[in-house]
């Protein structure tokens, strides 16, 4: 857990050895204390230089540990030890030094950093604080305005950022290890006191109570709801006005209030939940660790609407060449001065240059016949999308990866018409698809491993969040929307506003409430989805009851707004009204209101007081229950998956951990009584009724979210 060995005589390198981010857990925290306490008392050792294997410093503590009791060394009493000791100790930063392992290197005397070294406080993300003397010490050594912007967003910042703000003594682009044994060297004559930063005197702004009050409403502001930015602001601020050892106290007192909340448990989920979906697997057997993706070098985008010209800028960004192809000359070069201006903007800002270069556009599928991968995304209709896929398997090599980026139609269908169905898969981006960081992979029945492994990997070189989901309508997302949607608009006829229950769900912790979100994706694409459906428009049957269509309960008052040509935000109006067409200010129209009260009286509705947690309830129960129908359908593999989709693609707050995660939080038993409750008050919305597997995983006795899986293996799997 750490390698002990003497260098250059007198010098004591100590190396943590826990791959693969040399986490601080029990055995490493052992480790040191042993290593520190046998180089503090060897009269040999003048100097001491902490490391890490594999040219990863410390990814700080390890999180998996925060579940069960404290055991080991505790971190705070071993670090104050390393900072009080008599020699000399000098960090070698190489890779991360993150959360504990920051507060590692601040109690070294000296930190020496590759170039290539992030440093940060990521602790905040994890719903908890710098508790090993983090909030203590960075403001005393970089001052509280610089100290409280790192811990409040858990931001990692470049070596040379480091060196810039103080934090480390030296940056270098050689081994970071043996600069550091050099350093030492040259260190052991050197007085301590001014190196122990804990010694420090804070600098202290003169109007620190107007900057702690400025930055919490930031806070508050940016994330509604969230404890621990909060109390890491308390924490600094006793950093501000405390001696060391009283702030220390406060440290980890506000650490204890933080360190078992549903908030930080949450949270820690997410981490875990993230990194879970990349590690997908087939019923074959076939899993991420043993199927080769194939490299891409160029692709093609079909289309360039909003969605085309959000994933030309992906690509292109990360070196892929990329053709792009559009139907008719007004809109390609409309879509090509899009994407230029998009691409220059995206370069400024990350401080290189635009990859023009890497652009072609074409009105010919017929420049497509040497890419390495094709995404098709054209409108939304599946006539057309199968006439291009039929067009490409013409056109195309044989090898090349036929995708679309289809969000809810059927990816099976689609690779039945053409000579390859094997290398067919759904790239399901989100809008706008150059920054959001969701992409569902949606596997066909027979799209293969390989080509499965090589959009996964292809949505990781574009920096997002990949999500492998089987293929049903609406894949993962938006199938779950829907019962979601439902309930929205069921509110709304019962006597609830728009912004009522935006209001509650924001207070949540959603990004948007749910007429927000729709009014920015617009309405007429779920209005066209419906009236293909039969659900609305000339082919439905006149003898529907009102309000019921296909044998349950239907809300038409979407389908009355946009018949007002109402869109949503493109138009200027939705359900809020905008300063102008593409405004994003909304504002509450009484024109809506009338709309609702004339609807409500149409049909003999009498308007009653909602309360948020009854919005609450059924808008999220409905999700989560559409959720557990997912996973015993076998589309989505584990929970984990359905949150990270809803956390990355749909603003589901992370402090609530994702939809699942929520149901297990608020209790599967209280959630399953709930919906029967309100399925009993609304029999005819038949997503209210509670699914079998919710229903199973009660009769067990509610196991946690990471072990719904061995309720569910013997289910069949889209996957
Ligand atoms: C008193 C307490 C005060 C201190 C509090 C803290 O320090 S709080 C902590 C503050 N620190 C942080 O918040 C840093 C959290 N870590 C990171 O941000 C990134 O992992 C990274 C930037 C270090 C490396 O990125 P990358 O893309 O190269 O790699 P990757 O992300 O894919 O991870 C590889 C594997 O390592 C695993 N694992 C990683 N870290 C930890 C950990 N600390 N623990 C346990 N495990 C951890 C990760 O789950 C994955 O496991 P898998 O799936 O293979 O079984």
């Amino acid at each position: 857990m750490a390698r002990y060995e003497l260098v250059k005589r007198s010098v004591a390198l100590i190396t943590l050895t826990n791959p693969p981010v040399n986490a601080l857990s029990s055995a490493v925290r052992h480790a040191i204390a042993k290593s520190m306490e046998h180089a503090l008392n060897d009269p040999k050792v003048s100097a001491v230089v902490i490391c890490g294997e594999n040219g990863r410093f410390c990814g700080g503590a390890d999180i998996r540990e925060f579940a069960g009791p404290l055991r080991g060394p505790p971190l705070v009493p071993l670090l104050d030890a390393i900072e009080a000791g008599e020699k000399p100790v000098v960090a070698a930063i190489e890779g991360v030094a993150l959360g504990g392992g920051f507060e590692l290197a601040l109690v070294c005397h000296y930190r020496i950093a590759h170039f290539k070294a992030r440093l940060g406080l990521p602790e905040v993300t994890l719903g908890i604080l710098p508790a090993a003397g983090g909030t203590q010490r960075l403001p005393r050594l970089i001052g509280i305005p610089a100290a409280l912007e790192l811990i409040t967003t858990g931001r990692h910042i470049s070596a040379q950022e480091a060196l810039k703000l103080g934090i480390v003594d030296q940056v270098t682009e050689q081994n970071a290890c043996e600069v550091a044994v050099e350093f030492a060297l040259r260190a052991v004559a050197k007085p301590l006191s001014s190196r122990r930063v804990s010694m420090l005197t804070t600098p202290c702004p003169p109007d620190l109570d107007a900057l702690l009050e400025a930055v919490t409403m930031q806070v508050k502001k940016k994330a509604r709801g969230v404890m621990a930015p909060l109390a890491c602001i308390q924490a600094v601020r006793a950093a501000a006005t405390m001696p060391y050892s009283k702030g220390i106290k406060r440290e980890s007192e506000l650490m204890a209030t933080l360190f078992n909340s549903g908030q930080a448990r949450a949270l820690q989920y997410c981490f875990f939940a993230q990194r879970t979906a990349g590690k997908w697997t087939l019923p074959s057997g076939a899993q991420w660790n043993n199927s080769k993706p194939r490299e891409i070098r160029s692709a093609a985008i079909i289309g360039l609407g909003t969605m085309g010209r959000g994933i030309v800028v992906s690509l292109a960004r990360v070196g892929i060449s990329v053709i792009a192809v559009e139907s008719e000359k007004k809109l390609l070069e409309t879509g090509k001065q899009m994407v230029i201006g998009m691409l220059e903007r995206d370069a400024k800002r990350r401080g290189v240059s635009a990859s023009l270069n890497l652009l072609k556009f074409t009105l010919s599928l017929q420049d497509l016949k040497d890419v390495d991968l094709v995404i098709e995304a054209v409108f939304e209709d599946m006539a057309l999308k199968k006439r291009v896929f039929q067009e490409l398997s013409k056109v195309c090599r044989p090898a090349t990866l036929l995708c679309t980026n289809t969000s809810g139609l059927d990816v099976d269908a689609l690779a039945g018409v053409t000579d390859r169905p094997h290398l067919v898969v759904g790239m399901h981006f989100f809008s706008p698809a150059h920054v959001m960081k969701l992409l569902e992979v949606v596997c066909g029945p027979r799209s293969s491993s390989e080509t499965i492994a090589t959009a996964m990997s292809l949505g990781k070189r574009m920096g997002k969040v990949s999500v492998a989901v089987g293929n049903c309508p609406g894949f993962v997302g938006n199938r779950m929307l829907k019962p979601y949607l439902d309930q929205a608009t069921f509110l709304l006829e019962e006597g609830a506003t728009p912004e009522q229950i935006d209001k509650a769900l924001e207070d949540f912790g959603f990004a948007m409430g749910v007429f927000r979100m729709s009014d920015l994706a617009g309405l007429d694409v779920g209005w066209r989805v419906r009236k293909e459906s039969g659900l609305t428009g000339p082919d439905v049957d006149p003898k529907n009851p009102p309000r019921r269509r296909q044998g349950r309960r239907y809300c038409p008052i979407p389908d009355m707004v946009c018949e007002q040509g109402r869109f949503g935000q493109k138009t200027g109006r939705g359900w809020y009204m905008y300063d102008k067409p593409g405004g994003t200010n909304a504002k509450p129209d009484p024109l809506i209101q009338n709309l609702l009260e004339m609807y409500r009286s149409r049909y003999g509705i009498q308007p009653r007081n909602i309360s948020d947690q009854e919005i609450i309830e059924r808008c999220l129960f409905a999700l989560a229950n559409e959720g557990f129908r997912i996973l015993e359908d076998g589309i989505a593999a584990r929970p984990e998956d359905i949150d990270v989709i809803y956390l990355f693609g749909y603003g589901f707050p992370r402090h609530g951990g994702g939809p699942m995660f929520y149901s297990s939080m608020v209790g599967l038993e209280r959630v399953l009584e709930r919906l029967e409750h309100y399925h009993q008050a609304h029999p005819d919305v038949p997503h209210l009724e509670p699914s079998p597997l919710l229903k199973k995983l009660v009769a067990c006795g509610s196991p946690p979210v990471q072990k719904w899986r061995e309720h569910i293996k013997t289910m069949h799997s889209h996957l």
